[in-house]
């Protein structure tokens, strides 16, 4: 699996932590910035990594911003992406089971890294089950693509 992470600088600091996790666990990702605490655009951040998702050269994204709010929105504008925000490992888990979300979007300003990574590793492992909650993303891109 290729994850693709990225943050703007109120995620800068997280970011990095999680790297080191992802590093550890020997999980191929790829760092798409911002690489320093300067303020950057978190919809220019989001959309790259969205898009690059969307086409299919990462399995699934890893986004962060100051509330994880601001990434979440404007990725959700990319077709076919599903980002969920968690700052909870329930909802990570259930993200993935039931909303088959690809990105997972995270607020460094909001929860510490102790919690990102178990966040990280239960979103990872996670594997959506399909049947009824196919049927309700089959809704959901019947939306996107009226
Ligand atoms: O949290 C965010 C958006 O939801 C982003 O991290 C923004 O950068 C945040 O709004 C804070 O911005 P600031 O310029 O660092 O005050």
């Amino acid at each position: 699996m290729k994850i693709a992470v990225a943050s703007d600088h109120g995620g800068f600091g997280l970011k990095e932590e999680i790297i080191k996790f992802l590093e550890e666990k020997g999980i191929e990702y790829e760092d798409m910035g911002t690489f320093s605490e300067e303020p950057v655009d978190y919809p220019d951040i989001a959309f790259k990594l969205a898009e690059a998702v969307a086409r299919g050269e990462y399995d699934r994204g890893i986004l962060i911003c100051g509330t994880g709010i601001g990434v979440t929105i404007a990725a959700n504008k990319v077709k076919g992406i599903r980002a969920a925000l968690c700052h909870d490992v329930y909802s990570a888990r259930m993200s993935r089971l039931h909303n088959n979300a690809n990105v997972l979007t995270m607020g460094g300003r909001v929860i510490g890294p102790g919690l990102a990574k178990a966040i990280v590793e239960e979103w990872l492992k996670a594997e959506f089950e399909g049947g009824r909650h196919q049927r309700r993303i089959d809704k959901i891109s019947s939306y996107e693509n009226r």
